[in-house]
């Protein structure tokens, strides 16, 4: 192994209550709010396709108009109460909130900058209204910063002179202070969610993102850290020079996931998924019509499938800059609340099942039982979900979920390779059959005609 000052500091998955906890979450909620949310992608009445939270780039804003934005900033409809009842009627168990996006903008009275809530007409600290009203809802929160500073006079993209060194160090100073004073003031905060560290000045400075890591850790017992932070002593990020994961979990899959069938390495770590409901629009955007919006279902069925891979889904909504929540949003939350308020056992405290992908849909596993829950997408015309099972798991009952006492047909037709009889028909939404398993030798029918 190549020695590393700053690579990854332990291997293999926390077990600490923390990381017990992040890990049954499952399902969360990102929210990106800011000044972007203001002008939603529309900029002196012409409209820009890309992510709206880029639009200062996009529209080629000089820095002084972007910022003057700030003077608009008064979210008269903001209610963090009613987003944290929203929220927990979708069934998340968690909220990332950006608390300083790309644009610089701070939604904390921050005491090292004056580009924040505090500098606007609204004045009061969000972060610490939506804290207190989510965690009051039960929902963990985190905290969302990007590295990358587009306000900040210090940042650079690069390290190309010794005057870069010395302006670059400022912003890390400035960086880590804010990110000392999140960590110290918002004590209930579990993790850090980094982003905008892809630039090569951050990857020169691995050093500095393995201090942040461990200075959180110490003003926050506990606190989790994702990968996304981190680059090592030459710069390799998210893994070190070694191949090991740096941080807490691999925060990689953004607006994608891991395939089912070739990219089950994954369920080795931890690992968390985020994800637009249009095709890329983060902050929000007036006009949804440019791309693919998806669909509740089509959401469903990637949180299941990242809840069968180990991993976390997080979901993404872009309040308006007047702080009240689209209507696609807010359907989109009902819709998938009423199935998570149905099935949500099969998301919550679930797990990878190890065992092979099926076309019918997607396997969980509650954590420490013998309980199996297939969720079923792809109804078989055939009345038969077919399971193969590793060796020595052997299948003993099945029943919907929403109807334990009726008892599906079970068939053992081969070694470890099971049949499950179910009705033929037409549902509107996946179904989830809970299957009782024990570890032991297949005793089926099969079986016995062989010996
Ligand atoms: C979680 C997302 N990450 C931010 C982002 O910039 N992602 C993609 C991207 C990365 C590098 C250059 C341009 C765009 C998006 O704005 C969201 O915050």
């Amino acid at each position: 192994a190549i020695p590393l000052q700053y690579g990854a500091q332990y291997s293999g998955k926390r077990t600490d209550d923390a990381m017990n906890k992040w890990r049954s979450n499952r399902f969360g909620q990102f929210i990106h709010w800011g000044l972007y949310a203001i002008p939603g992608g529309v900029w002196n009445g012409k409209t820009y396709n890309y992510a709206a939270e880029f639009l200062k780039a996009s529209a080629n804003v000089p820095s002084a108009t972007w910022d003057s934005l700030m003077y608009q900033f008064n979210p008269v409809k903001f209610d963090a109460k009613q987003w944290a009842k929203m929220a927990k009627k979708m069934g998340v168990k968690y909220m990332t909130i950006t608390t300083k996006h790309h644009e610089g903008f701070c939604l904390w009275p921050s005491k090292y900058t004056d580009f924040s809530v505090a500098g606007s007409p609204y004045k009061k600290d969000i972060l610490k209204q939506l804290v207190e009203a989510y965690n009051a809802e039960g929902i963990d929160v985190n905290f969302y910063y990007s590295v990358l500073d587009w306000h900040h006079p210090d940042w650079r993209n690069d390290i190309k002179s010794p005057q870069d060194s010395v302006a670059f160090k400022r912003y890390l100073d400035f960086a880590y202070n804010q990110l000392k004073e999140l960590a110290t003031n918002y004590p209930t905060v579990k993790a850090f969610w980094f982003d905008g560290t892809w630039d090569n000045s951050v990857k020169k400075n691995g050093k500095w993102t393995y201090e942040v890591e461990k200075m959180l850790k110490e003003v926050s017992p506990g606190v989790i850290v994702n990968s996304r932070l981190r680059a090592d002593d030459y710069g390799k990020r998210h893994k070190d020079s070694n191949g090991q994961l740096m941080g807490d979990y691999e925060s990689g899959y953004e607006r994608r996931l891991p395939d089912p069938v070739t990219d089950t390495a994954v369920t080795r770590w931890d690992w968390e998924a985020c994800m637009t409901i249009p095709e890329n629009q983060w902050g929000y955007h007036k006009d949804w019509t440019v791309s693919h919006v998806k669909s509740p279902l089509e959401l469903l069925e990637m949180l299941v499938h990242t809840t069968s891979m180990g991993g976390n889904f997080l979901l993404n909504f872009g309040p308006t800059g007047n702080g009240d929540f689209r209507k696609e949003e807010l359907d989109i939350a009902t819709v998938i609340g009423n199935w998570m308020g149905k099935y949500g056992d099969a998301i919550w405290n679930c797990d990878y099942a190890g065992m092979k992908k099926e076309d019918w849909g997607y396997y969980t596993k509650k954590k420490n039982s013998n309980q199996l829950n297939m969720v079923v997408f792809n109804w078989p015309s055939s009345g038969l979900l077919k399971v193969r099972t590793p060796r020595g798991m052997v299948l003993d009952k099945a029943s919907f979920v929403d109807a334990k006492g009726n008892a599906l047909k079970v068939e053992e037709i081969a070694d470890n390779q099971y049949l499950i009889q179910v009705p033929v028909k037409l549902y509107t939404s996946p179904q989830v059959i809970q299957v009782d398993f024990h570890q032991g030798a297949t005793n089926g029918k099969y079986q016995k005609a062989k010996t």
